[in-house]
């Protein structure tokens, strides 16, 4: 298996980001390739403890934008949650369900910054000048595009505060409120970092096709999106190009990883940064984070193994905050106890990377899947151990157990939330249509005779409110489609705004009508 290893972000000497000049109709003159981003300002060295050499002043855009989206998948994590923030190494693969952000210049005169974030109710405008420039700005305080930004300034939150309190207030629910402050928390943040008082008045909207707070990486993927939409506006980033070098491609999605772990922070407190690292690369890492204060160690799995599993949502919401303050709390408890869970967890993880990176590995060999099977219901009993399944959760592994069909744990933050299955292999290659209809949350036709124990499961999780979802695992990270355009349709804020569910969404700006219009970093 191909495997890259990255731990800091590197040098570079090569900036290949191309103008934007060729004249089309449907896009004030931008090119439609999507390579016309504008010229990235010049790479310079940047390491992990802070030393820089200073970057050249970069100009200011005279021509207008032209709209344009970025994507990031959700993830799952495979193996190691929650051990993950101590320390521990954790698998993550990203899933197929993504988050798009699309991004409208408002001409000259329009001083403003707008949020539409329509799936969490969230319509919020600021007047540019309004806002905290001074504190953001303040030479002890500032940090640049290029900087490890490991913790959040407290100073700068509070100075963010009197602009977030008045977001998302509505009839609705405190916990709405919240949902929607964190989000505004950690575009704003970011805004204020990478941008500047002349920062372009825009609209920012978000559409996302991952269920929110069901431990599939929603926030993550959503930082990921907010990070590169404002470094390529503030012109930090180079490509995505097809001839782009691979060094330069792994340093952009470092970059670009950065601020999005910034920005979960804003929405989680204290992220191990697993979710935005896989949502960043996509495929599938194997994650460590032994120093906070430090790049965590990242391998990037390329080519994991298609796994054939199932993914089921218990449809409880949980707060991933919460869930990891109890691990916390039960830590403090009992230290020894919980190190050696943890460390558990750790040697499950290594033991499964391992087997998945050696030579011999093959993904439909029944003993190689009984291995990650065996080891994702060991993973699972020890979640449970540290208190962080929910009671549907174990009712979802009851029903999976008595199917026979495969193994199941939790995956995610726990306290309801999702749970994944491996199938036994020969159950995974005798899944039917019907099967395959009943997928994506949606029953299929309702026969009462089910031949298969997958079909007959499929339906008693249906009847009992869980929900299935269909996704492949691995596959690209962070993607730009610049101009928003697929074949000759320029994708407009309403058209963005009013695309109907999952389907609509996926169906007017995914990968499916124009495979090759998204471009991406590959390293
Ligand atoms: N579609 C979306 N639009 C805007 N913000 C979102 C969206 N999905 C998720 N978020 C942000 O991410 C947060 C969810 O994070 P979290 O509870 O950790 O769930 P998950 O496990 O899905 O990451 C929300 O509170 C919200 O701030
Ligand atoms: C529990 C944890 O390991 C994963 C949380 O994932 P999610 O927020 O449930 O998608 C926390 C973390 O790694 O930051």
């Amino acid at each position: 298996m191909h495997t890259t290893t990255a731990t800091t972000n590197g040098d570079s000497t090569h900036v290949n980001g191309v103008n934007g000049t060729a004249k089309h109709p449907h896009t004030n003159g931008h090119h439609l390739n999507g390579d016309s981003i504008p010229k990235s300002t010049p790479t310079h060295n940047a390491t992990a403890n802070g030393h820089h050499h200073q970057p050249r002043a970069r100009k200011d855009s005279s021509p207008l934008a032209p709209p344009f989206i970025v994507s990031a998948p959700g993830k799952t994590i495979v193996y190691g949650e929650h051990a993950v923030v101590h320390g521990k190494a954790a698998i993550a693969a990203a899933i197929s369900l993504r988050s798009y952000f699309l991004v409208t210049t408002l001409s000259k005169s329009q001083r403003t910054v707008s949020l539409r974030f329509t799936d969490i109710g969230l319509d919020h405008t600021w007047n540019i000048a309004d806002l905290p420039w001074k504190a953001f700005a303040n030479p002890a305080r500032k940090k640049r595009y290029y900087d490890l930004v490991t913790s959040l300034d407290r100073e700068l939150v509070e100075a963010m505060q009197p602009h977030i309190m008045g977001v998302g207030k509505g009839e609705e629910s405190p916990e709405k409120v919240k949902v929607r402050q964190a989000a505004a928390s950690a575009f704003l943040y970011l805004f204020l970092s990478l941008g500047s008082e002349r920062s372009p008045g825009c609209e920012y909207a978000m559409r996302s096709t991952i269920p929110i707070a069901a431990g599939l990486g929603s926030s993550a993927s959503v930082s990921v999106c907010i990070s590169a939409a404002l470094l390529i506006q503030c012109r930090a980033l180079a490509g995505p190009h097809p001839d782009q070098q691979g060094k330069e491609a792994e340093e952009q999605l470092e970059r670009i990883n950065r601020w999005a772990f910034v920005a979960e922070m804003l929405i989680h407190g204290n992220p191990s940064g697993v979710d935005n690292t896989v949502s960043t690369n996509g495929h599938a890492v194997l994650f460590q984070r032994k120093d906070y204060a430090k790049p965590p160690s990242v391998s990037v799995m390329r080519d994991f193994p298609e796994l054939p599993l199932l993914l089921v949502d218990t449809c409880v919401q949980k707060s991933t905050a919460t869930e990891v303050a109890k691990v916390a709390a039960l830590k403090g408890l009992h230290p020894t106890v919980v190190e050696n869970c943890l460390d558990a967890i750790d040697s499950i993880t290594r033991s499964v990377y391992e087997r998945i990176t050696s030579e011999d590995f093959e993904s439909d060999s029944p003993e190689g899947i009984q291995h990650l099977g065996e080891l994702m219901g060991i993973n699972h009993g020890l979640l449970t151990s540290l208190g962080v399944s929910h009671p549907r959760l174990e009712r979802l592994r009851y029903l999976v157990d008595q199917s026979g069909v495969g193994w199941t744990k939790l995956t995610g933050a726990g306290g309801g939330g999702c749970a994944i299955t491996l199938l036994r292999p020969d159950v995974a290659t005798s899944t039917t249509n019907g099967d395959a209809a009943e997928l994506n949350g949606e029953p299929g036709t309702h026969n009462t005779s089910y031949s298969t124990p997958l079909e007959r499961l499929t339906q008693q999780l249906h009847d009992e409110g869980f929900k299935k979802y269909q996704t492949t695992l691995g596959g690209d990270g962070v993607g730009v489609l610049y101009p928003a355009v697929i074949g000759e349709e320029e994708i407009d804020l309403e058209m963005f705004l009013t695309a109907e569910g999952r389907e609509g969404v996926e169906e007017l700006v995914g990968g499916g009508r124009d495979r090759e219009a998204w471009k991406f970093w590959r390293p």
